[in-house]
């Protein structure tokens, strides 16, 4: 692993004391494995079912970078990316070189800088950095996922381990692709298919991308209007105090979020069905509906396991709560009423 900054950032980076830890292991038998498929390259493959929340993939970066290089005037980023890689171990070079690239080759952009481009996932710095600050991370198979606009895993990563990780977003069934998004896919077709086109180099072919007009209008309705309350949403609660009551945006009913985290759920997008089940929580509340209340935290909990994963802190004090093991809890919020815990979204 390399940290690409100045030599400032290699002296600190090399000095974290994590560096004596070894990485959270990942799990023992892979439940995927990586093959062909067609003209997006390589992808990852489920090869048995993977409940929602399992871990798919931990694992630390091969190659993590400032994403504005702090390059010497008669340097270029690609030459600077050329003489870090030289430095890496002949294995780390190679499981680098045999990353896509996607991108164009010209004179700025070097195949080196082209598999950063096509690769990079989000990473932060942990304590004292800015949490918020995004770096660019570069990993072996967890960077073999595609994309597609109803992704079935989550990409995360702990600033603590220093690990990024893809978790079950639903249960996935054996043979099926695993995804992530690499855009915001709540936003309709032609704008995530431009981001899609202008950023990876790639039109997209998924299932949502290719509906028939009227479906597809359908789809692109709820997906704006789902984006437009989360944008707000977003905007009102940015730069309040943790423990202060949450912002709803103007007019926000329980009624009108109970019917676009709905929505949310029709189009399988997990994450913001997570986002619109905590608002109808508060909604319930301001609204004195308890039993709403009560029925939407369930399923809030459902879905906090499927993005945080079911070893999450938060999912253990939540069945810790409740007197059960974080397995018992899982198994019983699979199995429980659909109505209650909120669908499965399986196929
Ligand atoms: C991070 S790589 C994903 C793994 C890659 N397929 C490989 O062979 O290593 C990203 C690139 O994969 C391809 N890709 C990812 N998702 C795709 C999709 N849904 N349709 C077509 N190509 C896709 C694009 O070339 C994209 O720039």
């Amino acid at each position: 692993m390399v940290y690409i900054d100045s030599l400032k950032g290699v002296q600190t980076v090399s000095a974290w004391p994590l560096w004596t830890q070894p990485a959270p292991p990942p799990p023992v038998h892979p439940p995927f494995k990586i093959r062909e498929c067609g003209d997006k390259g390589l992808g990852m493959f489920a090869l048995r079912r993977i409940p929602r929340g399992d871990v798919i993939v931990s694992q630390r970066p091969l190659l993590f970078s400032h994403p504005c290089l702090h390059v010497h005037a008669d340097q270029t980023v690609s030459a600077f990316y050329e003489s870090a890689l030289a430095g890496l171990s002949s294995d780390t070079q190679s499981a680098f070189n045999s990353l896509r690239n996607a991108q164009l080759e010209t004179e700025d952009v070097s195949r080196i800088r082209g598999i950063v481009l096509t690769n990079a996932l989000g990473t932060q710095l942990p304590p004292p950095h800015d949490p918020t600050a995004n770096y660019n991370a570069v990993f072996t198979s967890l960077c073999r996922a595609n994309h597609d606009c109803s992704p079935n895993a989550h990409y995360s990563f702990s600033a603590e381990t220093f690990t990024g990780r893809l978790t079950a977003l639903r249960a996935i069934q054996a043979g099926e692709e695993i995804t992530i998004g690499y855009t915001d896919i709540e936003f309709p077709r032609a704008q995530r298919r431009q981001v899609l086109a202008t950023k990876f180099n790639f039109d997209c072919g998924c299932e949502t991308c290719c509906l028939p007009p009227k479906k597809a209008s359908e789809s692109d309705t709820r997906r704006a209007a789902i984006a437009a309350f989360l944008i707000r949403l977003n905007e009102l609660n940015a730069d309040i105090a943790e423990e202060a009551e949450p912002l709803f945006p103007e007019g926000a009913t329980l009624a009108r979020a109970s019917e676009l985290l709905r929505w949310a759920e029709g189009e399988r997008l997990v994450e913001a069905a997570y986002k619109l089940t905590m608002t109808a929580v508060g909604l319930a509340l301001k609204e004195h509906n308890m039993s709403e209340a009560i029925r939407l935290t369930l399923r809030a909990i459902n879905y906090l396991r499927a993005e945080e994963g079911n070893d999450s802190p938060h999912f253990a004090w939540f069945a810790r709560e409740a007197g059960l093991s974080p397995e018992q809890m899982a198994t019983k919020l699979d199995s429980s009423d659909e109505e209650m815990m909120g669908p499965n979204l399986n196929a």
